[in-house]
């Protein structure tokens, strides 16, 4: 890029906003001069070429058809042009002056790029360029190393600042120590930080030695920990009042006091994600507590499945549609379970009121021909009949059950039956009393139907395998539709578990048998459908107990299957009190405030009782995501001087929410894209979902998405918010890119 040839800006405000400008000026020049005249873009696609040849030599009856498809590609071509272009109402949301080789540069950074060497104008995609690095990761007066095209670039920062638009013209231009705001037609400097100060001055700064200190429990916590070993418990309470703490002190408890009644081996720790179950870990490890298996319910339930049922296919779909998740989680697919049960019943009965009749027509025929053979026959059914149990037809239909003793075949047909049937689908929607759409029958059955297909490698099994084989190794299938063939979903397990009981009264078959546990916990058991809630109660011991904990205020499940927790305690088949826990010792008290109010008509009526003061929710609102990744890294640069042990998480609404972020962020600073639970549990910078963070904890949390686009006001994203905000210990920052979501309080 050419220098602009200008003086370098003085900290004097009025050639700072004279040269922001002039740049503007320039910039919408060669803006106006590349989008061209907006009529008659240039015929410069190949398509419309090609279809001007035919025009040219098409017959009149085709001309028709040529000329809308001439339209068609004509539309297409100015789309493409016109989204490569800046907004000209707001260009660029940044100004990089950089001293490169001896020559000033000016650098803007935008959602699209835009380059006119003749004006001096360079845009540069902010999310993309290497130049756009340095604006977020170096300061005013900083050294810098680029490498372009694989060569390293140096340069020196002279300038940095963001600027925002309203209405097309210029409204704010950040300077050393403040920024300068238009009103009207004058400027005025306002004193301010680009970003706000996250570090919370109420708390001491972390050092490597305050991680993980040792708790000891409320009295009211001891209390529980210590009930009766063979009582069920269920622990409420609000985010992180101590429900996790206490089912795992239990876990201890139990060890310590009863080893041979709760053998490490015989003792289950359910959770719902895998971040969560490694925190698990490590809390029963502090606890001296060795041995215990701890498991996402997921991963335990796929082991279990995957044992009793031998014929499982390998694979779960990569991508399963989520009506098939909703409806297979959903209570009300009980009643197509009831119903395949009874239809079945019902052919066999069917079975035996034929054979009673077939018995009274062979006493009429022996009455009339007197045959051995009609006599042999009479006899056979009289003698299968007569067998000592109540009731000629119960016998039978025992019996007939007895016959087809293959249960594993059965419970397989059940299965296929159940989920592929429509009018057993049609079933559980009808019980659903409007909570399931119609059109959710069709979308199951097609995913069936796909998951029973065969897999293109099964199908072409006689052709060679060397010439199955793909380039990069994959299945023939996979990034295809195909690759819900031969699979089966993970809500299948549990749904299988209960048709084998349905079937067996048992949890076993020939080739395995549902464990069994002298105690379990199930940690955040809002997010649990009842039908997975009867496999855990069936995998306890007749004598064992379980300890349930969780929030309802929490749950996050899409598919939204709680309904009350007597509903969770007798799909369970056990029976207790809820106990509660009341205060709230992981975060401060203006956190627990603000959670409580996102929370809106689900809240409890009493905000948690809070010990602990500390600093106040911290809310920036930015004009868009460009903005929002320069003040996170600026932010976080400081909190990294100011908190160097500290641990913060960025917890986005959605995994592609998350990994945007992230791939901003990541251009300003060292951070890491947490997946499947990998959190570090110490120091840094981690970006994540909200789903992911279920039960953890942070020093800071901030939630870099919050604009009403992300978080519509719905029950389901005010508890997601509320769960992502209960993670911190210290500070929360809501960073809003755009219009805030109307979820947050007004301030
Ligand atoms: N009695 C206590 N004194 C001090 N800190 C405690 C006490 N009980 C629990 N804590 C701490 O409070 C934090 C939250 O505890 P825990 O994770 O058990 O809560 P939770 O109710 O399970 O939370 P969530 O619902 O968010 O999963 C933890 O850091 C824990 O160590």
């Amino acid at each position: 890029m050419e220098g602009t040839g200008e003086r370098p800006i003085s900290s004097e405000p009025g050639s700072v906003v004279a040269e922001e400008l002039r740049l503007l000026a320039r910039t919408r020049e060669a803006l106006a001069e590349a989008r061209g005249p907006r009529r008659g873009a240039r015929p410069d696609g190949e398509g419309l070429r090609a279809l001007r040849d035919a025009w040219n030599t098409a017959g009149e009856e085709d001309r028709p058809a040529l000329l809308a498809q001439m339209h068609e590609e004509q539309a297409r071509l100015e789309r493409a042009r016109e989204d490569r272009f800046p907004d000209p109402a707001a260009p660029y949301f940044a100004h990089l002056r950089v001293r490169v080789a001896g020559r000033t540069r000016d650098v803007m950074l935008g959602a699209a790029p835009l380059l006119d060497g003749k004006r001096g104008v360079t845009i540069v995609e902010w999310r993309k360029s290497p130049i756009a690095e340095v604006f977020f990761s170096c300061e005013e007066g900083e050294d810098y190393e680029i490498e372009v095209d694989g060569r390293i670039i140096e340069g020196k920062v002279e300038e940095r600042r963001l600027l925002t638009f309203e209405g097309g013209a210029l409204a704010s231009i950040t300077v050393p120590g403040g920024v300068l705001l238009r009103e009207g037609d004058t400027w005025r400097f306002e004193p301010r930080a680009w970003a706000p100060r996250l570090v919370d001055p109420t708390s001491p700064r972390r050092t490597p030695e305050t991680r993980n200190p040792f708790i000891t429990l409320d009295a009211e916590q001891q209390a529980l920990v210590d009930r009766e070993p063979c009582a069920p418990l269920l622990v409420l309470g609000s985010a992180g009042s101590g429900k996790t703490t206490v089912a795992l002190h239990r876990v201890a408890a139990l060890r310590r006091r009863f080893p041979d009644v709760f053998p490490a081996k015989r003792m289950l720790v359910l959770v719902p994600e895998p971040g969560l179950r490694r925190l698990s870990e490590r809390i029963l490890e502090g606890l001296a507590v060795e041995g215990v298996l701890v498991r996402t319910f997921e991963d335990w339930i796929r082991a279990e499945a995957r044992r009793v049922f031998s014929w499982l296919p390998h694979h779960e779909p990569p991508d399963p549609p989520f009506a098939a998740c909703r409806l297979k989680r959903h209570p009300a697919l009980f009643a197509a379970i009831d119903r395949l049960i009874d239809e079945d019943t019902s052919a066999l009965a069917r079975k035996l009121d034929r054979l009673l009749g077939f018995r009274g027509a062979l006493r009429k025929e022996l009455e009339a021909r007197n045959e051995p053979i009609l006599r042999e026959r009479l006899q056979a059914i009289e003698a299968g009949l007569a067998r000592e149990t109540p009731g000629e037809k119960g016998r039978l239909l025992c019996e007939a059950l007895a016959e087809e003793q293959d249960k594993l075949a059965r419970v397989r047909g059940d299965h296929r039956r159940l989920v592929g049937d429509r009018a057993l689908l049609a079933r559980a929607v009808e019980a659903s009393e409007g909570d399931l759409p119609a059109g959710i029958v069709e979308q199951v059955a097609a995913h069936t139907k796909q998951q029973l297909a065969m897999t293109s490698e099964e199908a072409y099994a006689h052709v060679d395998a060397d010439r199955l084989a793909t380039l990069d190794g994959r299945t023939l299938d996979a990034g295809t539709p195909e690759e819900t063939s031969g699979t089966v979903d993970v809500e299948d397990y549990a749904i299988l578990f209960e048709l084998l009981y349905r079937r067996t009264g048992a949890g076993a078959t020939k080739a395995g048998t549902l464990s069994r546990y002298a105690h379990i916990v199930l940690d955040e058991a809002q997010e649990l459908a009842p039908i997975e809630l009867r496999v855990i109660g069936r995998a306890l011991d007749p004598q064992g107990s379980v300890t349930v904990a969780g929030d309802a205020a929490q749950r996050i499940d899409r598919s939204g299957h709680f309904r009350s927790w007597e509903a969770v305690m007798e799909a369970l088949s056990v029976r207790s009190e809820p106990a509660f826990l009341e205060t709230s010792y992981r975060s401060p008290r203006p956190v627990v405030e603000f959670a409580h109010v996102i929370l809106g008509a689900e809240a409890p009526a009493e905000v948690p009782r809070a010990p602990r003061e500390g600093a106040d929710v911290l809310r920036t609102i930015v004009p868009g995501e460009g903005h929002a990744a320069a003040v996170l890294c600026e932010a976080l640069r400081q909190l990294r001087a100011d908190d160097p042990y500290a641990s913060v998480a960025i917890i986005a609404r959605d995994e592609p929410s998350a990994r945007a972020v992230h791939e901003a962020v990541a251009r300003g600073m060292p951070c890491r894209l947490v997946r499947d639970g990998d959190f570090s549990f110490g120091p840094g910078i981690e970006v994540t979902e909200v789903s992911e963070v279920k039960g953890l904890e942070f020093d800071y949390v901030i939630v870099p998405d919050a604009s009403a686009k992300v978080w519509p006001d719905a029950p389901d994203h005010r508890r997601a918010l509320h769960v992502a905000v209960t993670r911190a210990m210290r500070r929360v920052w809501i960073l809003s890119p755009g219009e805030p979501s109307p979820i947050l309080p007004s301030q």
